[in-house]
């Protein structure tokens, strides 16, 4: 049942059970020696229906510290949870983010023409319509600029899901993009950001896409009129404002007192999430960079993941075995994060868009019905490109204190084969390599042999470079990393992110852990005029802004 207390479950006591009596005996190097067909059982191939984007993603989940008997009290877990029953609730529209009393349907925002009694969603091809319009506009010249001069720059301002999803896929799909219109993304309060924008950008030319779901976000709404008061400085007449501001937001009467028509506004509703918008107004930015095209086969991949999670058996689903895997490390060996590696430097944003994603989602502690949690939810997401990361923080992983579950991505084909093709051979190559290394390590015995004499000298030189290996991994290969594909891989998580979350009880979809920081910040903003209005902190922050009064300029 959503918002039980997992521990209560006794799928979960049995798999308490299991850890306790059988950790000593997971070996990786043991149970693939005993089992050659290891990788064949635990590994899926997801390929996208005909008619659809040509998907096709394999998962290796092999080097995981799992037998079958783990998994299926994982999938029984899962079960007990209410994950199926749940998840067809999220699809149909029920009101399941209970705290806000919302539904969760960024799903049929990949799915235009589905009916739902839903307000908005029957509205859903029709805001693509109107952003598709647009996006061709200033794509083929025939928006202009104020002077008459077609766009060659946009600059999305936006935080958080406002931000992160157009950075990450217009990062991700760049070999697709129109070169020739610059994109820019302005988030941070931090007037350097939209600064350094600005520098390259020139008023004549230049659309500003303010992102903001609720059009109050203090960061969005000061940057969007400081962009509004640069562009004024030039040209001067406000009637201009309308060929250079557009909005992307649920809050009609905030964005026209703001000085944008509703012809220039792009509507989305409160059942979009934040972190899962990228799929409706808010993508517009990757729209105009992507073209609609290459807009519509994101959307079309991420409904193939969509039908793949409602309909495929949790043991064949992906997001739920991905979830399944995390939970086992995550409540049970006490790993506190998940590392997401791409081996594609297209996808160099993809952990900082599911550090949101997932820290947002499932970072709480309370479950839905309002009992403190006695287990760990949400675990830390980090992570960069390979094979970059491997030269930076590798060495923890492979022979650090902690264990660090790791999930390596890389597309089989690469975009840039430049030589021949022989910087992705390198690439993979370390692709396959790292997974290996981390599963099998190397013994003390293998390091004597290499050392050769020199290993009787000295001992702990030996030490130094044993490897113990049993670091698990998860290994998703995908052909090519194409719109359809990021879609199917985006939503691939995202189901992973709703699985966990349920299991754990608690509820994916608010934030309120964002809350009490932004109510602090704006009371203190009044009183930093005035050192004699500083009061109500501890002697810390008192301290801290006093000192910032007494030495500012
Ligand atoms: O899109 P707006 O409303 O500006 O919000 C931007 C971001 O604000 C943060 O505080 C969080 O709540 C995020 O989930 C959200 O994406």
């Amino acid at each position: 049942m959503p918002g039980t207390l997992a521990s209560n479950y006794p799928s979960w006591k049995k798999l308490q059970q299991i850890y306790d009596s059988q950790r000593n005996q997971l070996i990786l190097k043991e149970i693939f020696a005993a089992d050659p067909s290891r990788f064949s059982k635990f590994s899926r191939h997801f390929t996208a229906p005909i008619g659809t984007p040509a998907i096709s993603i394999l998962y290796d989940y092999s080097k995981n510290l799992i037998t079958e008997p783990i998994l299926k009290t994982l999938l029984d877990l899962v079960r007990e949870a209410d994950v199926p029953d749940e998840r067809d609730r999220m699809f149909s529209g029920a009101h399941i983010n209970t705290s806000e009393g919302r539904a969760v349907l960024h799903t049929a925002l990949r799915n235009p023409g589905l009916k739902l009694a839903e307000e908005g969603v029957s509205e859903v091809g029709e805001v693509l319509e109107h952003m598709k319009t647009f996006a061709n506009q200033v794509r083929s010249g025939e928006w202009k600029g104020y002077t008459g001069k077609r766009i060659t720059a946009i600059v999305n301002i936006g935080i958080g899901g406002s931000d992160l999803g157009p950075v990450m896929v217009t990062e991700a799909l760049k070999s697709y993009s129109q070169r020739d219109i610059a994109c820019h993304f302005v988030s941070n309060i931090d007037g350097t950001h939209l600064a350094e924008a600005l520098r390259v950008c020139d008023p004549e030319t230049t659309v500003f896409i303010i992102a903001s779901k609720t059009f109050t976000t203090q960061e969005t709404i000061t940057n969007a009129t400081s962009a509004r008061d640069w562009f004024l400085a030039t040209a001067k007449d406000k009637a201009h404002v309308a060929k250079h501001f557009v909005a992307l937001s649920t809050n009609t009467p905030a964005v026209t007192e703001f000085g944008i028509s509703e012809a220039n506004m792009f509507k989305f509703w409160d059942w979009v999430g934040g972190r899962y918008s990228l799929w409706s107004a808010i993508g517009l930015s990757i729209m105009i960079s992507l073209g609609p095209d290459n807009f519509f086969e994101l959307l079309a991949g991420a409904k193939a993941m969509d039908e793949h999670f409602k309909t495929a058996p949790l043991e064949e689903n992906l997001p739920v075995l991905l979830a399944c895997v995390g939970l086992w490390y995550n409540d049970f060996y006490g790993a506190q994060t998940n590392v997401l590696l791409p081996y594609d430097q297209y996808m160099w944003k993809f952990a900082d868009y599911f550090q949101q994603g997932d820290m947002e989602s499932n970072g709480k502690f309370v479950t839905k019905d309002g009992h403190r949690v006695d287990y760990q939810t949400g675990p830390i997401i980090w992570g960069t490109s390979g094979t970059n990361a491997q030269h930076s923080f590798y060495q923890l992983i492979h022979q650090g204190t902690k264990l660090i579950p790791a999930d390596f991505l890389a597309p089989v084909e690469s975009q840039n084969p430049i030589a021949h093709g022989k910087h992705h051979e390198i690439l993979l190559s370390n692709f396959f390599a790292q997974p290996e290394a981390l599963a099998f390590g190397k013994t003390e015995e293998e390091v004597r042999r290499d050392l050769g004499p020199a290993a009787s000298t000295n001992e702990a030189l030996v030490k130094s470079k044993v490897f113990e290996g049993n670091r698990p991994t998860n290994s998703i290969m995908f052909q090519k990393l194409t719109p359809g594909t990021l879609g199917a891989l985006i939503a691939m998580y995202e189901h992973k992110i709703f699985t966990q979350g349920v299991v754990w009880g608690i509820n994916s979809f608010d934030q309120m852990g964002v809350e009490l920081g932004k109510v602090l910040a704006k009371s203190i903003l009044a009183q930093l005029p005035d050192p004699a209005k500083v009061s109500g902190h501890d002697s810390s922050t008192t301290g801290l802004i006093h000192w910032y009064q007494k030495n500012r300029k």
